[in-house]
């Protein structure tokens, strides 16, 4: 008989905090000791409601820590080489430390070049070629990108060793399922990524310890494809509309039919999205940190 198991929720909100106030201490440290204040350039193009939201927390959480934000709002209409032409002002500025592009841009825009403009010691994304390279190699001492970093995070709360286990990545983007499988792998996890051509994926997922989730399509993951026991990390944010007609958020992950399931998940809100914002500010702390030991 399949009797259901307690399944946990991981608290991304807690964990976020925590990791916040020590950013914030840090920043209070550094700037006792050497005067700098690090500072971090958020750009975004057009009128994505759901990025506004994004940037505007971003820009909140980065005030509370002490660091500058330098926001840059711009318009729809904006062209290739305007958005170059920002980036590259931004690369030579001393009192900037990190630079982002919320993503997605406009359609008219090509993000790749736009990316790979931003020097590699302020990309606190981690999405240059230069810091998924070293993501790539093992090496930890790039910049990761904020989502898969806080879900590895997260997990090595939970799970303290991951050696040997069987991780599923459903997911294939630059910004989330590559950088997590390759984390994932670095950690001696036996790694899988499904992604839109994939045709088992619910089989593949029925197999994995750790399932990770970043697809963008809503309640995707049934409760049936989920290995009893396994930990699940829902990184989907879709807005809908209940039958009362109230927006609410949900995940990637039948949250329901897993509770039962899965020993842990993270929910949709509070699981893995304020855990990337201070992922965010701990890789702008360490853009600082390094330049300053760069110019000493
Ligand atoms: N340049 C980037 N673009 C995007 C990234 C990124 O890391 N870099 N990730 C996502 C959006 N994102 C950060 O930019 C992000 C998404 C969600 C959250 C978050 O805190 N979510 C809350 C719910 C908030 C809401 O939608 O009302 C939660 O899950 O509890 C933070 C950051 C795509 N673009
Ligand atoms: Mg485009």
């Amino acid at each position: 008989m399949n009797t259901p198991i307690k399944t946990q929720l991981i608290d991304g909100k807690a964990f976020a905090e925590k990791m916040t106030k020590d950013v914030a201490s840090k920043v209070a440290e550094l700037q006792k000791t050497t005067g700098i204040t690090p500072g971090l350039a958020v750009i975004l193009v057009g009128n994505d409601p759901a990025s506004e939201v994004y940037v505007r927390n971003k820009t909140k959480q980065t005030h509370k820590v002490g660091m500058r934000s330098f926001m840059h709002l711009l318009p729809e209409t904006t062209t290739q080489q305007e958005l170059l032409n920002l980036i590259h002002r931004l690369n030579n500025d001393p009192d900037i430390h990190g630079i982002l592009v919320q993503l997605p841009l406009p359609k008219h825009l090509n993000p790749d070049p736009i990316i790979q403009a931003i020097l590699p010691q302020k990309d606190v994304d981690g999405l240059t070629v230069y810091n998924a390279g070293k993501v790539s190699l093992g090496h930890m001492d790039g910049f990761i990108p904020c989502t898969p970093l806080g879900c590895l995070l997260l997990l090595q709360q939970e799970l303290p060793n991951l050696r040997g286990l069987n991780a599923l990545v459903i997911g294939a983007s630059n910004l989330m399922g590559k950088p997590m499988a390759q984390l994932l792998l670095n950690q001696g996890c036996t790694v899988t990524i499904a992604h839109i051509d994939t045709r088992n994926t619910a089989e593949l997922a029925q197999q994995a310890d750790i399932l990770i989730v970043a697809t963008g399509c809503k309640e995707l993951v049934k409760g049936s494809w989920i290995k009893k026991g396994a930990v699940v990390i829902d990184v989907g944010i879709n807005r809908i509309i209940t039958e009362s007609g109230k927006l609410k958020l949900v995940g990637d992950v039948n949250f329901q039919e897993a509770l039962g399931i899965a020993s842990k998940i993270t929910p949709v809100p509070g699981g893995v999205g304020p855990v990337t914002i201070s992922c965010l500010l701990h890789n702008t702390l360490s853009a600082t940190e390094k330049h300053i030991k760069c110019i000493s």
